[in-house]
């Protein structure tokens, strides 16, 4: 998929979100036509549909790690691919309603992975207070704005307390600065994005029912050919107890011969292996590649292969 002024975007809303903010820094996301949904899943769901070009989700966070929603979602029902990823600093504010003080603070409103990154500020400064959660940090504020009075407090981004005109009682109250969320570009099966060399291939690999040593011949796959893991998470399917995937990222681009010969081993364990994409990475970051895994070694050694199996 191209991304042009005529695509148009699902995102994990309302607007304000970390989402929105990973979104538009996608060019020509911000001409495009919007959609905010309220969850991950709809955001999904309206790609499948074709109601949207593509989605923008949540998927991981350097303190909280996976966003579980966003990794179950993609992992079942009708193929999607990652096009690309955004990482977004995150720093988040406590907000309230104009005349509230941080003493009369008895519940706060936000997203899950949100409050997890905000614990030790909690405790230290409003300790009794409760959780409300949310189902973004946007959504949070607006409840704060428009909502029943659930929650008297909410955790949510500087940006979106400002265009509401709450009052921020807390500034930088996440408990690690410098947290990053990371952010996918959610398509429909299409042309790969192109190989630029600092790329990240994205899977879902099931683990096979009785096979004893089955992880270890996975991690084999990837060890053997020099691919580096960026991300390894283990996720239940939901079928049955003790039935789990898991949710990989690889350092490498399908189009490299040793990421595609992994792939081919890692199918051959796990019939039931998921590509979710290959597509540049955001830190631009290159792999270090052994000679013997680069894709002048592959190639000689079909070569070679060849010749033998010609008569020569
Ligand atoms: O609630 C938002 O603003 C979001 O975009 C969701 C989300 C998440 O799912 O992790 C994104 C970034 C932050 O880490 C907290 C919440």
């Amino acid at each position: 998929m191209r991304v042009s002024t005529s695509s148009s975007y699902a995102y994990l809303g309302p607007e304000g979100t970390f989402t929105e903010a990973a979104l538009l820094q996608v060019p020509g996301a911000e001409s495009a036509r919007r959609v905010p949904a309220s969850t991950v899943g709809a955001a999904l769901d309206a790609v499948r549909s074709g109601s949207v070009d593509a989605a923008m989700v949540p998927i991981e966070n350097s303190v909280e790690g996976g966003v579980s929603a966003t990794l179950d979602a993609i992992a079942v029902g009708a193929p999607l691919r990652i096009l690309r990823e955004e990482l977004v600093p995150i720093t988040f504010v406590l907000a309230v309603r104009p005349g509230t003080a941080l003493e009369a603070v008895r519940r706060i409103g936000t997203h899950g992975h949100a409050w997890a990154q905000c614990r030790n500020w909690v405790d230290a400064n409003v300790r009794d207070a409760e959780y409300f959660p949310t189902s973004s940090t946007a959504a949070a504020a607006y409840g704060l704005v428009d909502g029943d009075g659930s929650y008297d407090a909410a955790i949510c981004s500087p940006l979106v307390a400002g265009r509401l005109g709450l009052t921020v009682l807390a500034t930088d109250i996440g408990d690690v600065t410098d947290a990053v969320t990371r952010f996918v570009l959610v398509g429909r099966p299409d042309a790969l994005p192109p190989r630029t060399g600092a790329d990240k291939t994205t899977l879902v690999i099931p683990l096979p029912e009785d096979h004893p040593g089955a992880l270890m011949q996975i991690l084999d796959q990837f060890a053997a050919r020099g691919v580096n893991l960026s991300r390894i998470e283990s996720r239940p399917t939901g079928q049955f107890l003790g039935d789990y995937f898991f949710s990989v990222d690889a350092d490498g681009h399908v189009e490299d011969a040793r990421v595609a010969d992994a792939l081919k081993g890692l199918h051959r364990i796990s019939p039931g292996l998921r590509f979710l994409g290959s597509y540049a990475r955001a830190d631009r970051r290159t792999p270090a590649v052994e000679r013997h895994t680069s894709d002048d070694a592959f190639g000689a050694a079909d070569a070679w292969l060849g010749d033998i199996l010609e008569g020569r």
